[in-house]
């Protein structure tokens, strides 16, 4: 039966809903209060009718039923019990895979197919089937089970007429408050329904004044003034003709908002106009909204230890509360209540799984790293990605997962020890330089990169205020260059891959289409493909603010917690199509499997372009044989390099004058030493902006000398930079190189 399904493509996966959550709360809260109430009244039953005969009884029961008298009042589960087919034996480990479960028993099945030696016998096979007629606990309960009656309230070994008997004051009670519950829940959904709709709809007759609030200076806000004061610009914002004040313009409004949001949410204004301008004014108060509460709590099961049933088995038997996280993955468990620390059960340490956001599930997805294959993880601590990878592909082939960070990278070691993988070995080093030069000619490179944290904010809520303007020069700019060497590591011609995936846990355009773009303009011998991960997520803009992005970014994916209820990310997955263009001798970044064609020397020299590469413009075809042309088309003009430079030069300006410097005093002082010497960090193409990390270490170096404030904020970006770019050999360089040169 699953065989067919096995093959099927994986269909995309669906939204937690986290409503469900409350529901089945309320769902088991009853259901538990009823079921302790039935066993209750079976055993006081059971103790008067001692020694009485059960046949006349039943007999009894059967002659009422026939004269149409009923010991009960027929409700809605009264029915359920009667039509209930008898016999069912009871299993020790309670899993619910009722007959209307199937889906989730064949996922159980394709996930037997996938895992190691889990599911091979026929002791196992009828195992499952054992579990296919068990209807006793509901603890892991399927997605679709909502609006299927509850059969399992009784006890399975029980016939028709014992059910019915049990059917005393004592569980009606528990049912009808069952039921209550439900309806309560219903209620409750129904109402804040209802909010949201007024709140799009309501059309006040008046024109609400919502600059005439304003609070007095100096006090704490008043929270719900505030939010409230939100909600009104927003609606105004909607329909600003008939509701704004004839003197305030749209410009005014969005001002407002953006300063209530900052007050409300705690953003520093920087970012909250970044992430506000991704979305209409509604739907960035619903991403704000999203960011203040926790996403669900995911783990993915290690199938190169166990597999999903065995693994939601042992935890149910701990009290866990959990289902399958989606049809879209056969690993995920998405954990609603858990008695115990995930984090230090026995399953936990002994690998059978990690704990692991649902979005991070995707990059890998869409990488689909195949046994047998040469992989490179660019950025792999703490190794969930790596680790699945290494899963996927069976413990075979060859998993490269190299960090920067060495403390990092050890927390990598350890994920990697504990759940199994022995494909993989772990370098420790800076990838922008490390390859392709000491690896390259992979199947497939996962760079899941460093980023600003814009989708996660959830999770660690000091993005809203330590990121700023610099940070979104600086880590787009190591993006860039992160991705331009993933791009050069892969072997193009690969039998089974020549794929890259880029991710990130960032919501802006900064840090996911606008580096796509570059590295398209960059290495004509890529382009964008589908990541297979179907129709969940949005697809990637393919313009923003005025700037337009290839067509194909749309083929890229984009995650919000407001929409799909998953961390922020983005994914996009590349093909490489050619070899990587020859840069200088000097610049040795090709791989020894990557052999470039090299154009002659005079005509190379010719087309160098400002960042000093020599561009292989031998003509990329698509999949149809069909030129393709990189340069024109629906391609705007984008930054390269020496706009970055630019900008961060900019940035860095505006960064010191807020500290109260002079940028001029600070960024013009003669430097002596040699500037260069931080570009041993980066490619050739992408040196331009070292110089302005010399500038900053000698503005940081400057700070000291400052007052205390100009001191903080120096201090802060150094923190910064520690925790993205980790404490690697080449900011040791860094270092030595910006200290000679502030000499
Ligand atoms: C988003 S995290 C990776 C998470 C990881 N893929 C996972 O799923 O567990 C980004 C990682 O990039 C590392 N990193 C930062 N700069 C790097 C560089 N230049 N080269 C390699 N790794 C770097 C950081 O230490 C950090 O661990």
């Amino acid at each position: 039966m699953g065989v067919g399904r096995r093959m099927k493509k994986q269909g995309p996966p669906a939204p937690l809903d986290e409503s469900k959550i409350t529901i089945l709360k309320k769902r088991k809260t009853a259901e538990s209060e009823a079921a302790a109430k039935a066993v209750a009244a079976k055993k006081r039953r059971r103790s008067d009718a001692d020694g009485e005969d059960v046949v006349t009884k039943k007999e009894n029961v059967k002659k009422s039923k026939t004269n149409g008298n009923t010991a009960a009042p027929v409700t809605k589960e009264r029915k359920v019990v009667q039509e209930k087919k008898p016999v069912q034996k009871k299993k020790p480990v309670p899993m619910d895979t009722d007959s209307e479960d199937e889906e989730m028993e064949d996922e159980f099945e394709d996930l037997d197919g996938i895992s190691e030696g889990s599911m091979d016998s026929q002791e196992d096979i009828e195992g499952l089937s054992d579990l296919e007629n068990d209807t006793d606990d509901d603890s892991v309960l399927d997605s679709d089970d909502e609006g299927h009656p509850r059969e399992t309230m009784f006890s399975d070994d029980e016939d028709l007429s014992d059910a019915e008997e049990r059917l005393t004051a004592a569980n009606i009670e528990g049912l009808s408050r069952k039921l209550d519950l439900q309806r309560q829940a219903e209620e409750e959904e129904a109402e804040q329904e209802l909010q949201e709709a007024a709140m799009q709809t309501n059309i006040a007759g008046d024109r609400p004044d919502v600059f005439a609030d304003e609070q007095p200076a100096g006090l704490a806000p008043d929270l719900q003034l505030l939010r409230q004061r939100i909600t009104d610009t927003i609606r105004i914002l909607g329909d600003l003709k008939t509701l704004g004040q004839p003197d305030k313009s749209r410009t005014d409004y969005i001002d407002l908002l953006l300063n209530d949001i900052c007050t409300y949410y705690g953003y520093n204004r920087y970012l909250a106009e970044k992430l506000f301008n991704l979305f209409t004014p509604m739907e960035a108060f619903a991403f704000f909204e999203a960011n203040e509460t926790p996403r669900p709590v995911v783990i993915r099961t290690n199938t190169l230890r166990t597999n999903r049933r065995s693994l939601a088995q042992a935890l149910i038997n701990r009290g866990v509360v959990l289902e399958p996280v989606g049809k879209w993955s056969k690993v995920g468990l998405q954990v609603f209540e858990s008695p115990v620390p995930l984090g230090a059960t026995p399953e936990y340490l002994a690998g059978h799984y990690i704990l692991q956001a649902a979005s991070s599930f995707l990059p890998v997805m869409a990488l689909a790293p195949q046994p047998g294959e040469r992989v490179l993880d660019m950025a792999a601590a703490p190794g969930g990605k790596t680790t699945y990878m290494s899963a996927l592909m069976r413990n075979t082939g060859c998993v490269i997962a190299n960090d920067a960070s060495k403390p990092r990278a050890k927390g990598l070691i350890g994920n990697i020890h504990r759940l199994g993988c022995k494909n993989t070995i772990v370098t420790n080093m800076d990838a922008r330089t490390a390859f392709p030069k000491a690896m390259g000619g992979f199947d497939r490179v996962l760079l899941d990169a460093p980023c600003t944290g814009t989708g996660v904010i959830s999770k660690d809520a000091g993005v809203k205020t330590s990121k700023d303007e610099n940070d979104f020069m600086r880590i787009p700019h190591m993006q860039r260059q992160l991705l331009l060497a993933a791009i050069d590591s892969v072997d193009h011609s690969s039998k089974t891959g020549g794929y890259v995936v880029y991710s990130t846990c960032s919501v802006t355009v900064e840090e996911n289409e606008a580096v796509v773009q570059y590295i398209l303009r960059k290495r004509p011998n890529v382009k964008i493909v589908d990541t297979g991960l179907g129709d969940f997520g949005s697809p990637g803009f393919i313009s923003y603010m005025g700037k337009k992005f290839d067509a194909k970014m749309a083929l890229t994916r984009r995650y919000f917690p407001h929409r799909e209820n998953v961390d922020g990310f983005y994914v996009c997955k590349l093909k490489k199509t050619g070899p990587t263009p020859v840069a200088k001798p000097t610049d040795d970044t090709t791989s020894a499997n990557d052999k470039p064609r090299r154009r002659s020397s005079s005509k190379a020299s010719s087309t160098t372009d400002a960042d000093d590469e020599i561009i292989d413009r031998t003509p990329i075809v698509d999949e149809n044989g069909v030129s393709v042309d990189f340069e024109g088309g629906s391609f705007g003009p984008f930054e390269d390099g020496n706009d970055d430079a630019e900008r961060i030069a900019r940035s860095e300006r505006n960064r010191l004058r807020r500290k109260g410097l002079n940028p001029k005093g600070v960024l013009n002082k003669p430097k002596k030493g040699k500037e260069g010497a931080s570009t041993q960090t980066e490619t050739a193409s992408d040196s331009a902006p070292s110089k302005e990390q010399v500038k900053e270490k000698t503005a940081e170096k400057e700070t000291k000398k400052k007052p205390e404030s100009a001191k903080k904020s120096s201090n802060e970006s150094k923190g910064e930079k520690k925790t993205v770019v980790g404490g690697t050999k080449s900011d040791k360089k860094d270092k030595k190189s910006s200290k000679k040169a502030s000499k």
